[in-house]
């Protein structure tokens, strides 16, 4: 009980006083008031409206003390300091005893006529407090103004120390004053001249150029990248960028500027890549000043992945390109010399060695008795002539455009925001696009990227843009990029593109022009390297258009030998445009009417007719003693394979699917099962799938289609979900539609404007095809037999075929259970083939079916075949 007692004492005597609500709560609820006010916006905007009135009643009362000094200062004199409440005192002052009273002591007793930075003092932060945001930057302008009053003051004092009129005011005198008797009235001329001279330097950073001799730049670039008039300009640029590579943030360094670190912004508007725009950029050497200049814009950079496409120097030495009208390009003049209009700036060598690169396509291989001859798959259709490059439209300018004015809206307000979040950057720069500005970000030694990257919503939200997409860090790069849209946007036209020396010149088994980078390089990939591709987007933002572009450039590379598309169309309407290829370039199952599929139940017989042509495809790779397409052709044409052993030229197969979605609700794992199979395995024999799809949830891109399409297209979608499901990341759903897209491929993710090209112009291209001499069908996938049918079929052996003791020889000899052995060596459809496979077993010649690998065989020797038959008969 004591314990008890003394432990109640203790915690008594701990416990605090009890709080007395009467003295505490109001003190609290004060402070929070306070500060609520301090903060409350509408306080900002009472205070702004205070200053901005004081900043204007200033300015009347000084202009009008100009006037009226003289009669008020002496009335001030008498009765000065109390005629501020002197009633009987009449000034001359427009604004009454109050401005005559404060112009006197700001002019006279203080700044003289610098007392004027006082009214634009209270100017800026009016206009800060009421706008809300730091419009005018209050340190900086504090700055300018203690120089100014100092300097001003100083420099009016000295000029006129005999007017009565107090031009320096009492700093003014007191300053000049005590100088001039320092180092004498030319002292203090020389000074006030040098102060001045430091200050103009310091604010514009003048350039002191001493005439120096032109360094001769090395031919081939100067050329191509440097406009004359930026030669003259600024001689500089050859020095610092001989290799024309652009690169303004090598450039700046050569000259010392402090203020670069302070919010510089370079512009770059790269070079639209086939030369149809110089680049130039914007160098701000101060955040309130800056220039343009023009720097040498990229010329045509090549991905890593195409380096061996790049040009000689040689051919880069050509003369700058003059853009042509497009309209008066299309029309007037034949292919070959369309080309050389289209092609980049002064590349005449290399649109003569592009058009002779067509031509040797195009020319055909005269035919030889000598049968060592190479094989050549052309020789069919030997008069078979690529579409030209006139069939194709430009769309729109060419010419990116981009308001100088918008840049630097863009660049104060990103700068400004991220200030406001207190991260402060070194550099800024920007990349302009055809879609988007890329701008690129130093930050300040010690800002997390996570923190820029936290604050995306904030920053789209200030620049009031849709579409802005942060990239923290950019790969390789070790900067921040902000991607903003334009306000106005370039169309990327896919005969640009087409016409590019990297598209032509390319070496790539299934070159498709996609788009353009955002820094205007074109990108072209290799579907055959991809090698599947997935491409998503809501509705209308551009997937058609997309998968267009994709035929039409493999149509302009091809030879009819060379390619065959399997199109699956269950919208009907996207590809029917393609039927007039089908002796050229289209494929389709044995008996079938339409090449274009659009009925779901067809589409299962094609990609199980198209598993079965793979699967022969690596019957025939096998035999060969080759891995691939490529070695299996090259062997083929080198004749080093005998067409009557089966083999023959393999042209790559691209199975186009728009609208997977839809196959997949109606046919589920009917579908998904062959298409992942395909995926898996056909890359090797020249497989190639593209599909397409408007709602990319999970259960339609199902984790195995995702694990077999590496390449994959976004283009706008509807939630951050579809962006993820179809790219692993975030992103789409921030994109602008009308092609703007993000790619997938190789490990990286890039935003591209998606090139463009219009139906009518695909359905010129498909006619000027359609028109010339084709094969006598399409090429015919081998028989599919749905494998249900086939089960339900009981052979009597009555019925047997009448090649059935051939095929069981063949099989005995072979000791090969395989239907595709039958198929070649009896030369036999799939069906039938199959039908005697299924007879041979119920003869028990060979086992049941095990899938893709072959039957086991019974029959051992051909003398043990040869009795069961005898038996059977
Ligand atoms: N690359 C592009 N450049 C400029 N505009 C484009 C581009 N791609 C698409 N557009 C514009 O967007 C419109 C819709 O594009 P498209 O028909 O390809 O959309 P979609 O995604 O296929 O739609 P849906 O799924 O409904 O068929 C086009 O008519 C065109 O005006």
């Amino acid at each position: 009980m004591a314990g008890n007692k003394l432990k109640s004492k203790k915690v008594e005597k701990k416990s605090p006083p009890p709080p007395d609500p009467g003295v505490l709560k109001p003190d609290k609820e004060a402070d929070v008031k306070m500060k609520e006010l301090v903060k409350d916006e509408r306080t900002h905007k009472v205070v702004g409206t205070i200053l901005l009135l004081l900043s204007v009643y200033l300015l009347i009362a000084f202009t009008s003390y100009l006037f009226t000094w003289d009669e008020d200062q002496s009335l001030l004199c008498k009765a000065c300091p109390n005629i501020l409440f002197r009633d009987d005192v009449v000034v001359e002052n427009a604004l009454g005893r109050l401005g005559a009273f404060l112009s006197n002591w700001f002019f006279f007793n203080g700044f003289g006529i610098a007392s004027y930075l006082f009214c634009y003092l209270f100017f800026i932060f009016g206009i800060n407090a009421i706008v809300g945001r730091r419009v005018f930057r209050p340190w900086r302008n504090i700055k300018y103004i203690l120089f100014g009053l100092i300097y001003i003051s100083t420099t009016a004092s000295f000029l006129a120390h005999t007017a009565e009129f107090p031009f320096g005011g009492a700093l003014g005198d007191a300053i000049n004053h005590w100088i001039t008797g320092f180092i004498g009235k030319i002292g203090m001329a020389l000074l006030i001249f040098v102060a001045g001279f430091a200050w103009v330097i310091y604010k514009f950073n003048v350039d002191f150029k001493w005439p120096e001799k032109k360094v001769k730049p090395p031919k081939e670039k100067s050329k191509i990248v440097l406009p004359q008039e930026e030669l003259e300009l600024n001689p500089m640029l050859q020095e610092d960028d001989p290799a024309g590579e652009g690169v303004v943030e090598e450039m700046l360094p050569a000259k010392p500027n402090k203020l670069k670190d302070n919010g510089n912004i370079h512009v770059s508007f790269p070079n639209q890549e086939d030369g149809f725009e110089d680049g130039y950029e914007l160098v701000e050497k101060d955040q309130e000043e800056h220039h343009i200049s023009y720097v040498p814009p990229k010329s045509s950079p090549h991905d890593s992945a195409d380096a061996d496409e790049e040009l000689p120097a040689k051919e880069l030495a050509i003369p700058p390109f003059e853009t042509t009208p497009a309209s008066k390009a299309k029309h007037a003049v034949p292919l070959d010399e369309e080309l050389s209009l289209e092609i980049n700036p002064g590349r005449e060598e290399a649109a003569a060695a592009e058009n002779d690169a067509v031509h040797e396509e195009l020319t055909p291989i005269t035919t030889s008795a000598d049968p060592l001859d190479p094989y050549e798959p052309t020789l069919d259709l030997r008069d078979y002539k690529h579409p030209g490059i006139d069939l194709l439209a430009v769309h729109g300018s060419e010419k990116i455009t981009q308001d100088t004015s918008e840049l630097e809206k863009n660049k104060n307000q990103i700068i400004e925001t991220l200030k406001n979040y207190d991260i402060h950057i070194q550099k800024i720069s920007a990349t302009v696009g055809p879609t988007v500005t890329l701008y690129e970000i130093v930050p300040a030694a010690g800002v997390r990227i996570s923190k820029i990257k936290n604050l995306e919503d904030d920053i789209a939200l200030s620049l009031a843009a849709l579409g802005i997409r942060i990239i923290a860090p950019i790969p390789g790069k070790g900067t921040i990029g902000i991607e903003v849209p334009n306000v106005k946007k370039t169309i990327v036209s896919l005969r640009n593109l087409i016409a590019s020396d990297k598209f032509q010149n390319s070496t790539m088994d299934l070159p498709v022009a996609i788009g353009k980078k955002i820094d205007n390089e074109n990108f072209i990939a290799d579907l055959a390297k991809m090698p599947h591709l997935l491409m998503a987007g809501a509705t209308g933002q551009g997937k058609s258009v997309g998968i267009n572009t994709l035929l039409v450039s493999l149509l302009y590379k091809k030879h009819p030998s060379q390619l065959k598309f399997i199109l699956v169309d269950p919208k009907k309407v996207e590809l029917s445009l393609y039927k007039l290829i089908e002796k050229h370039f289209l494929a389709k199952l044995p008996g079938e009417e339409d090449a274009i599929i659009t009925d779901t139940k067809k589409v299962i017989h094609t990609l199980n007719a198209l598993c079965i042509e793979m699967d022969l495809r690596y019957d025939l790779l096998k035999e060969a003693g080759t891995r691939n397409i490529r070695e299996y052709n090259n062997k083929f044409v080198q004749r080093k394979l005998n067409p009557q052993k089966g083999h023959r030229y393999l042209p790559f197969i691209v199975l186009v699917v728009d609208e997977f979605a839809d196959l997949i609700m109606t046919a589920g794992k009917e579908v998904e099962m062959p298409i992942a199979r395909l995926a898996q395995l056909a890359r090797a024999v020249g497989i190639h799938l593209i599909i397409a799809t408007q709602r990319p949830s999970v259960n339609i891109i199902t984790g195995t289609i995702k694990a077999n399409f590496p390449a994959r297209i976004a283009f706008k979608v509807s939630s951050k979900v579809d962006s993820r499901t179809i790219l692993d990341t975030g992103g789409a759903e921030q994109l602008i539609g009308q092609g703007d897209m993000l790619i997938s491929y190789n490990g990286e993710l890039v935003r591209l404007q998606c090139a463009f090209v219009d139906t009518p112009e695909v359905e010129e291209i498909a006619e000027f095809i359609g028109q010339q001499r084709g094969y006598t069908d399409a090429y015919m996938l081998p028989e599919y037999v749905d494998e249900k049918d086939m089960e339900s079929k009981e052979f009597a052996l009555s019925e047997r075929d009448s090649l059935f003791e051939d095929a069981a020889r063949v099989i005995v000899q072979s000791q090969q259970g395989s239907t595709s052995l039958l198929q070649r060596r009896m030369k036999l459809g799939y069906n039938r083939a199959g039908r005697l496979m299924d007879q041979l077993e119920a003869a028990g010649i060979v086992g049941p079916s095990m899938g893709s690998k072959a039957r086991e065989v019974h029959v051992k020797t051909e003398a043990d075949l040869e009795e069961i038959l005898n038996d059977l008969l």
